[in-house]
């Protein structure tokens, strides 16, 4: 799913009209009713509204949201907040139609700020997609107020505030923190970044039928993915295949004390679908690999036995290096040693990113689509601090273009960075999956998916995402403290009926 940011949702609205022949107040009662049945799904008929609205169409969906409460017999108290002398054509008119049913308040100064009733559920159509400044004078001190409230907030398309695209976003600025948000046909991106996804809450798209064909023309930088976009791409495994179809994994890594991050990632592969794996540790290793997955073979470097080093020949195999690796001197130069010797794309995570950051003259010579899979503080290592989202989502892009490779940078919606700059955001997974060993997990399902020849976009996506998905399943059956990463692996056999 595209994501858009505010011209294009502006562009989106105005061909959407033309193509389907109605007003744009048409198009408003359709997004308020969507909101309003969301609404009366949620709250019972009892419940107390208390609508906050803006003079743009934001404020006039509120008035909308109003009207139709006030039908379903919802007691609801509606205020105006009259910053400006300017309002939308649309939301006049639906000012003069709620008129009809209700006294509506203004609020021009501090002193109109009313006290809120404890229970009411306070609905936020103050400010939209249509925000280009900081949030001041009185709408400030009323957005400040209801956020030290506890009542519930729903804000409409996006919290008063917040803007669409993280430019102008500053820490200092006004913004209402909502426990549901809202949204019309698709998630903004700020929802999506840890910076801002706190204001959102709780999101919900709905969709108004926005022109399907004109979003495919709308080219963007960002997508979202969802369960439908990795269908596309699946494959399902013909009758006559045979273990050598679905490649083989080299899983390198490990060191004395950090063996299991090797055997999770590979018993990962395995559980994707790589038809076969090989885990390449140091000697101390062996038994610890053959014991806990007697699926996977075994190959190691003789002279050391505690961490890896020496000589690398190639075979040719699906190479994933890192998890458990450690960053002994000896096992910089051996990193380097892989990453000249290997010709394909290969999974390059934890300490293989930590040598890199230390190493950056052999980013260069990476194989070129090869996926690093780096979490936050380790990305930072390798492209240096960042101040706010928007310096990161540059650095990452500048990353990929300048060394031709895909970065996973991990966290709640992974984002996945392709080479030619466009980022896509996961939207499985949950906060049981920060514990140890969840990324090494991730590691081995890319390598596996890899080595079944999907490409290297859609390895990292398709692992991302049944990784979350794994991770999903779980914390059905078990609570979110208890998940750990084995669990992920047992779960990635369920997430696959997903595919
Ligand atoms: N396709 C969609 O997404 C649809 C969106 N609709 C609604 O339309 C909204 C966008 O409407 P608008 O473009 O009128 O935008 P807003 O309702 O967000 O209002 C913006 C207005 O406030 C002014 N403004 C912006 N920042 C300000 C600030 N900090 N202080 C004071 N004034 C400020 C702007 O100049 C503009 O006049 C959406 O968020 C959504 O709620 C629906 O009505 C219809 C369909
Ligand atoms: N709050 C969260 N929501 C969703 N996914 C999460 C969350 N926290 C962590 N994860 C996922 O768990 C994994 C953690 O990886 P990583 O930090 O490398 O762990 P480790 O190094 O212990 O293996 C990543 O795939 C990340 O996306
Ligand atoms: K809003």
């Amino acid at each position: 799913m595209k994501i858009f940011n505010a011209p294009q949702i502006k562009e989106l609205d105005i061909y959407t009209l033309q193509e389907q022949k109605i007003t744009s107040a048409q198009l408003m009662e359709r997004a308020a009713d969507k909101c309003a049945t969301w609404l009366r799904n949620k709250y019972p008929i009892h419940t107390h509204f208390t609508i906050f609205c803006g003079l743009g169409n934001n404020g006039g969906d509120g008035l909308v949201i109003a009207r139709i409460l006030l039908a379903h017999q919802y007691k609801v108290t509606v205020y105006v907040v009259k910053h400006s002398p300017n309002t939308s054509p649309d939301f006049e008119e639906n000012l003069a139609l709620l008129k009809d049913s209700i006294t509506i308040k203004t609020i021009i100064s501090e002193k109109h700020i009313p006290p809120i009733e404890e229970h009411s559920v306070i609905i936020d159509a103050m400010f939209g997609a249509g925000i280009n400044r900081p949030i001041e004078g009185v709408c400030k001190i009323l957005i400040d107020q209801i956020n030290t409230l506890n009542n519930q907030k729903v804000a409409i398309d996006i919290p008063s505030g917040l803007p669409c695209e993280v430019a102008d976003f500053s820490k200092e600025n006004t913004i209402l923190k909502a426990n549901y948000t809202l949204t019309f046909e698709a998630p903004k991106l700020t929802f999506l970044l840890p910076k801002t996804a706190h204001y959102v809450g709780n999101w919900k798209i709905l969709s108004i039928g926005l022109s399907e064909n004109y979003k495919q023309t709308i080219e963007t930088q960002y997508e979202y993915i969802q369960s439908k976009d990795i269908l596309k791409f699946t494959e399902k495994r013909a009758s006559f295949s045979h273990k050598g179809t679905f490649g083989h994994v080299e899983m390198i890594g490990g060191s004395y004390g950090k063996m299991g991050a090797v055997v999770l990632a590979t018993k990962a592969s395995l559980r994707i679908g790589a038809g076969l794996a090989t885990a390449y540790t140091p000697n101390c290793g062996m038994q610890i690999l053959q014991t806990s997955v007697p699926e996977a073979m075994w190959t190691g470097n003789l002279p050391c036995e505690h961490f890896l080093e020496g000589n690398y020949i190639s075979t040719h195999k699906t190479v994933g290096i890192g998890p458990g690796l450690g960053i002994h001197p000896k096992t910089q130069t051996f990193l380097h040693l892989v990453i000249k010797a290997t010709k394909t794309p290969m999974v390059i995570d934890a300490d293989a990113i930590n040598i890199l950051a230390k190493n950056k003259e052999w980013l260069n010579q990476i194989p070129k689509n090869s996926i690093l899979t780096p979490h936050p503080k380790e990305f930072e290592r390798l492209v240096g601090s960042f101040t706010n989202e928007t310096e990161k989502l540059q650095k990452l892009r500048a990353f990929t273009a300048t060394y031709q490779c895909l970065v996973v940078l991990k966290g709640a919606h992974t984002a996945i960075a392709d080479v030619n700059g466009t980022i896509y955001f996961n939207s499985t997974g949950n906060p049981g999956m920060a514990t140890g060993g969840s990324g090494d997990v991730l590691t081995g399902m890319i390598a596996g998916l890899l080595a079944q020849k999907y490409t290297p976009l859609q390895a990292a996506i398709l692992g991302v995402y049944l990784h979350g998905l794994a991770g999903d399943l779980t914390i059905k059956e078990i609570g979110m403290p208890s998940l750990i990463a084995s669990d992920l692996v047992n779960y990635i056999g369920k997430a696959t009926l997903h595919m």
